[in-house]
């Protein structure tokens, strides 16, 4: 693949890479400039505009396109050139003829590293955003493209056959068309209706590199086709390999088109949510403490009093627990974790997960880091099994610990094979060391506590996952988590640590309730670390 890509793109790199998108407007902000910008710096760059045509269009439909004359339009691209680098440029809705000249004129004198050509001609409305006399135009300016990105209806304009009927066809299409011109084609199976949506890299030498994910089943596409086209633009301006750039562009655009729905922006066809990524990931990177001085009282009296503790907003029905708890200590334990428990259920990663939308990078990712986590989690158990008294609570302790390690073990047999990572993330190892320092450093109770989330809430999800078709992509993991012997465990744990809470000193029960509280958020955070991962690197 790097063979087929001019060498001095995948030898630039640019921190912050300059782009610029040439395209019609849609105030309502779902497409065109608008998208083009708002995805230009969700992908990391400097967007630039230049206006080809001035849209009234929601999320409906067109109303009425006001062309400016080409002299204004030529006037904006020397504003821009005069003065700054480019070192990406996108184009999308050209419109007419004279248009394409004009950008085509322009380009003769700044062709730059990187030109991401979105030929498009019909809205997801239907309308026409290319008059019928400028496809040819549009066609011969397609010439000039680092890559094109058109959807089936235009690969078939494209290469002037009929239009593909899978994806096979518009492959072997795009395969054609990209030999002849030398010009790399995304083929975009956006409009097909296979379960599978791949955009697929086509080299002029034939090497086709495809990213996968899964359809949504949404009505929020507005702009979708000019979201990619940008955010692409930006990672190749950027200095990426188009593998990594188309890999990064779609598992973006695809969180993007998963969340539009919840903008509530229009009644037609919405847009995406192109800085989705960029708020979870500020909400994740937040340093405020999980947990305020004075949430858990300084000593604890009585369950009740645990119970009483509010850490977050808790659901409106209490959630019932799937592993009983062993006693009222742990039942309060129980009521003030709620809120986290819910935020599990709920969270993008175990919902990805459950519906097959999780991409495979993702869930590699988490598989991997569990492997790391239980190697260090056994530890934990270990240092338990050593510092408990009974002879019982030490075999429970040191048989988990073996568990653990067992467990382990077949992870890298049966899902990782060899070579896979090997190191612990920023959140496992914070979870880890939290865990380890705790069972070898505080009271026993502390420890004890801090090791629960993991037994209770994995057997929480366990038993509250629904039933998946045997051809959903991560059924055999999600069978995993119905292991009777998993249960059986958590009850054990739930004992230890019901007795450990009734010996234990009113200060000690109160650092161990912080402990279980705190290791509930580290469960939530070990989930969604799956979906902090950056994808096409
Ligand atoms: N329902 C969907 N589920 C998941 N991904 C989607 C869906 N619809 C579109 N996409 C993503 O958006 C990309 C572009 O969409 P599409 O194939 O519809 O292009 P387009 O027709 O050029 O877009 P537009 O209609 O905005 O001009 C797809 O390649 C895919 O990555
Ligand atoms: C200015 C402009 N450019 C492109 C599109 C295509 O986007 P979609 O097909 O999603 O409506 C659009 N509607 N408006």
């Amino acid at each position: 693949m790097a063979s087929s890509y001019p060498a001095h793109l995948s030898s630039r790199t640019a921190a912050v890479p300059r782009v610029l998108s040439i395209a019609g407007t849609d105030p309502s902000g779902g497409a065109g400039t608008a998208a083009d910008l708002k995805s230009i710096t969700a992908a990391g760059g400097y967007g630039m505009s230049v206006v080809t045509a001035l849209v009234a269009q929601n999320t409906h439909g067109v109303r009425a396109i006001h062309t400016p004359p080409t002299d204004f339009l030529t006037a904006q691209l020397r504003a821009v050139s005069d003065d700054v680098t480019l070192d990406a440029v996108k184009t999308g809705m050209l419109g007419t003829a004279e248009t394409i000249a004009a950008v085509s004129a322009w380009l003769d004198e700044h062709q730059p590293q990187v030109l991401v050509v979105d030929p498009v001609m019909v809205a997801t409305s239907g309308d026409r955003l290319l008059e019928p006399d400028a496809e040819e135009a549009m066609v011969q300016f397609c010439h000039r493209a680092t890559v094109v990105t058109p959807n089936i209806h235009e690969l078939a304009v494209l290469t002037g056959e009929d239009c593909a009927q899978d994806e096979q066809q518009a492959l072997a299409q795009a395969r054609r068309w990209s030999a002849q011109t030398g010009v790399a084609v995304v083929v975009k199976t956006g409009h097909l209706t296979s379960r599978r949506v791949t955009n697929t890299w086509m080299a002029p030498n034939g090497t086709q590199t495809p990213v996968e994910s899964t359809r949504l089943d949404t009505t929020s596409t507005h702009g979708t086709g000019c979201s990619l086209a940008a955010a692409l633009a930006t990672r190749l301006g950027r200095g990426d390999t188009p593998e990594a750039a188309l890999t990064w562009a779609t598992g973006w655009l695809h969180e993007s088109i998963a969340h539009g729905a919840a903008l509530q922006v229009g009644s037609g066809h919405g847009p995406v949510d192109h800085s989705h990524r960029a708020r979870r990931l500020q909400a994740a990177g937040l340093a405020t403490p999980w947990l305020a001085p004075d949430t858990v009282p300084a000593a604890l009296e009585s369950p009740e009093q645990l119970a009483a503790v509010t850490v977050g907003v808790n659901p409106s029905e209490p959630i019932h627990a799937a592993v009983p708890p062993a006693g009222p200590w742990t039942a309060s334990l129980w009521a003030a974790g709620q809120y986290i428990t819910a935020q599990i259920a709920d969270c993008d990663f175990v919902t990805a997960l459950v519906d097959g939308t999780l991409a495979d990078r993702s869930f590699r990712f988490y598989l991997a880091q569990d492997a790391l986590y239980l190697g260090q989690y056994a530890r934990a158990l270990a240092a338990l099994a050593a510092r408990s008294e009974g002879l019982e609570a030490q075999v429970f302790w040191a048989e988990s610990a073996a568990g653990c390690l067992k467990d382990e073990a077949e992870l890298h047999r049966t899902w990782l094979g060899e070579g896979l990572e090997t190191v612990s993330g920023p959140v496992t190892r914070a979870y880890t060391d939290f865990l380890v320092a705790t069972a070898l450093g505080q009271d026993r109770v502390v420890g004890a506590a801090a090791v629960l989330p993991c037994f209770w809430l994995y057997a929480q999800t366990g038993a509250t996952l629904p039933e998946v078709a045997q051809e959903h992509p991560y059924a055999a993991w999600l069978g995993t988590y119905g292991d009777p012997a998993f249960v059986t465990a958590t009850q054990g744990a739930l004992a230890h640590v019901e007795r450990e809470f009734e010996q234990a000193s009113p200060t000690a029960r109160a650092e161990a309730a912080r402990a279980y509280l705190t290791a509930c958020r580290h469960e939530l955070e070990f989930f969604d670390q799956g979906l902090r991962i950056e994808p096409g690197q």
